[in-house]
């Protein structure tokens, strides 16, 4: 099975391989691969066909309105706007609330860019970062090289794969931009049957109730700002020779040496695939750990060690002061310890800046529609994704600057769409308890809070951890650790906080943060019967805290 992903993803599989089970996956029909591919690629051959022509989509629109589904907004108003609502940006949020307005009956339009892979004031496409630049190539490039990981446990377990695997990096590319185009696709179709009106072009606000894009003006009731961001390039010098994740997800070649500046979500996740694809990677952090301070700083510490006995060169408290280009072509960086001396990174074919995202409100009127802006440029709202200051703007997704999640953009643009045209004027968002993980090798998965900030917070916490080799891996040499933790709020027993450091924490930890979003207490959590054996039961098998906190102070330790 293994290797039938293997080769969708681009690698070719050598023969022979000793092993039976190898040998077998060999002789599987190559057809069978190519007839699972190819069904489910009809709508990826035509990519983005319609996006580009948003007039034919508009003309299949038309008449569609009777088909709507809900009817707290009738169809057709009287009154000379032309739209209830119109939606600038198709990204996760702007297209969530649209297709749910319009399926309550409100008259909706949305502008989204031209397509393109790298964003910038002309280049977008539908679907928006999630789909074409962020989550999923993300995690399909991830998927590509976890199978490094999977053969070597496989050698752990005797199998003997004589000659490795080759990626074919063409193949895999290829594969992935018509996955992404097929799901842009799947967007427009969703609009179309929601009866969404799209133009394609650049949306700006230009009055209260007036909207431009590709040169037209249109009069609308309610607008809704849903423009995403884009990568930021930290004031390095030579900042001009680096490249961001935008780009990274797209390169033509796979670069033999790569240095990746920045220690958040993007550059631990982007190190861990460029090391499992069989570069190598340099890994520049200027803090003491991987990940920002919202992460347990245990897990943070933890993950920094599985990255480097995974074999990505990282190194901590240290700061990139220059970038240059060799006569070659290739990169060098300049490196400046906390301590000792500086030194060069050189013949780096690519340089990552994964140092954050800026909300995409240039150019866009907000200053004139009267928008307030917070000082990183992301739009003030209030619980209900109004414009703290415009009435009739409203902004969801992460040119609000709350949480920048895909789901969260997505949650945010549903109960928008409640509030607004679904009869439900009280729904608000709740950001709490929000989980999210870094898709780096292992996995740092996260719901709740941090034992740091459970200690700030609630003073009175106990801590229960443990650190363990998932069986997977107990035949391998080196022994790779996964971590778990969970975090008690020992005056009431509710569990405030769930942590996993290990390769399937993304998969795990989906169903405690359900728990903890009920309001789990640690007592009910060790009623559970585990499943045995699985990494998971470690979540409810932790019997005695590691460290019990007192009024803020540690009072034991484990
Ligand atoms: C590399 C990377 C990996 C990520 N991985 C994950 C992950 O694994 N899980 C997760 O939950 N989140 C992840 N994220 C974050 C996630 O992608 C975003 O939170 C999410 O896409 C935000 O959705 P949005 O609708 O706010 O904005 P976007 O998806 O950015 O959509 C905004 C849209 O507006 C368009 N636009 C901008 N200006 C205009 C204009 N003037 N007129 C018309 N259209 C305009 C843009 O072209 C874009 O399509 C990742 C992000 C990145 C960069
Ligand atoms: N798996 C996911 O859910 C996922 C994956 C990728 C991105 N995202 C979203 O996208 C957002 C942006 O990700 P990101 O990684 O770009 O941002 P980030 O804010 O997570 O990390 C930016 C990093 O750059 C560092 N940095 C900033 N300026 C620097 C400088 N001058 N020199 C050296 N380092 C510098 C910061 O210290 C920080 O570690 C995230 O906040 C997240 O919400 C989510």
């Amino acid at each position: 099975m293994a290797y039938a992903f293997l080769r969708l993803s681009g690698y070719q599989v050598p023969q022979p391989c000793k092993s039976r089970l190898l040998t077998d996956l060999h002789l599987a029909s190559p057809k069978a691969h190519v007839r699972c591919w190819s069904r489910s690629t009809p709508s990826a051959r035509a990519p983005y066909s319609g996006l580009t022509g948003f007039k034919a989509v508009q003309r299949s629109l038309k008449g569609q309105r009777s088909r709507r589904l809900a009817t707290v907004v009738s169809a057709k108003q009287e009154d000379d706007y032309d739209f209830d609502l119109f939606v600038i940006g198709g990204g996760t949020g702007g297209v969530r609330t649209a297709r749910m307005s319009s399926q309550f009956g409100a008259r909706v339009g949305l502008c989204e860019l031209p397509l393109g892979w790298v964003s910038s004031d002309d280049r977008g496409g539908l679907g928006g970062t999630c789909i074409l630049r962020g989550c999923v190539p993300k995690k399909l490039m991830h998927y590509a090289g976890s199978f490094t990981e999977e053969l070597e446990d496989a050698e752990s377990f005797g199998w003997q794969v004589q000659e490795k695997p080759q990626l074919d990096w063409k193949v895999m590319m290829e594969r992935k931009t018509q996955e992404l185009l097929r799901l842009s696709g799947v967007y427009q179709k969703n609009l179309e049957s929601a009866g969404v009106k799209l133009i394609e072009g650049r949306g700006r606000i230009t009055g209260q109730h007036s909207v431009e894009v590709a040169g037209k003006t249109f009069k609308v009731k309610k607008i809704l700002v849903a423009v995403g961001g884009r990568p930021t390039k930290a004031p390095i010098e030579g900042a001009e020779h680096a490249i961001v994740s935008d780009h990274i997800l797209n390169l033509p070649d796979k670069p033999a040496k790569v240095v990746m500046i920045g220690g958040g979500y993007i550059a631990c996740e982007q190190a861990s695939i460029f090391n499992s694809l069989g570069s190598e990677v340099h890994f520049l952090i200027r803090g003491p750990t991987v990940l920002n301070p919202m992460f347990d700083e245990e897990c943070r510490i933890h993950a920094g060690e599985q990255y480097k006995a995974a074999g990505v060169k990282l190194q901590l408290d240290v700061t990139p002061t220059k970038i240059e280009k060799q006569s070659n072509g290739k990169l060098t960086v300049t490196v400046e310890p906390k301590e000792g001396a500086d030194y060069t990174i050189a013949d780096a074919d690519v340089v990552l800046l994964a140092t954050g995202r800026q909300p995409n409100t240039k150019h866009l009127g907000l200053e004139e529609a009267g928008v307030e802006l917070d000082d990183k440029g992301g739009i003030k709202v209030d619980e209900f994704s109004r414009s703290v200051s415009a009435d009739n703007v409203y902004a969801v997704g992460d040119v609000t600057n709350r949480v920048p999640l895909t789901p969260v953009a997505r949650m945010e643009g549903s109960l928008l769409a409640k509030h607004l045209f679904g009869g439900q004027k009280d729904a608000r968002c709740d950001h709490s308890n929000v989980a999210s993980v870094v898709f780096s090798s292992p996995a740092v998965a996260v719901v709740g809070l941090s034992e740091q900030a459970a200690v700030e917070k609630l003073g009175n916490v106990h801590v229960f951890s443990s650190k363990f080799t998932p069986m997977k891996a107990a035949l391998r040499q080196d022994k790779p650790q996964a971590l778990v933790k969970v975090i008690v709020d020992s005056g009431s027993d509710e569990v405030v906080g769930f942590h996993m450091v290990a390769p399937d924490a993304a998969e795990i930890i989906q169903g405690f943060a359900t728990s903890l979003k009920l309001g789990i207490t640690k007592t009910q959590l060790d009623d559970v019967v585990g499943l045995h054996p699985t990494s998971a039961e470690e979540f409810v098998t932790l019997s005695s805290p590691a460290r019990k906190y007192k009024d803020g102070k540690q009072v034991s330790a484990g």
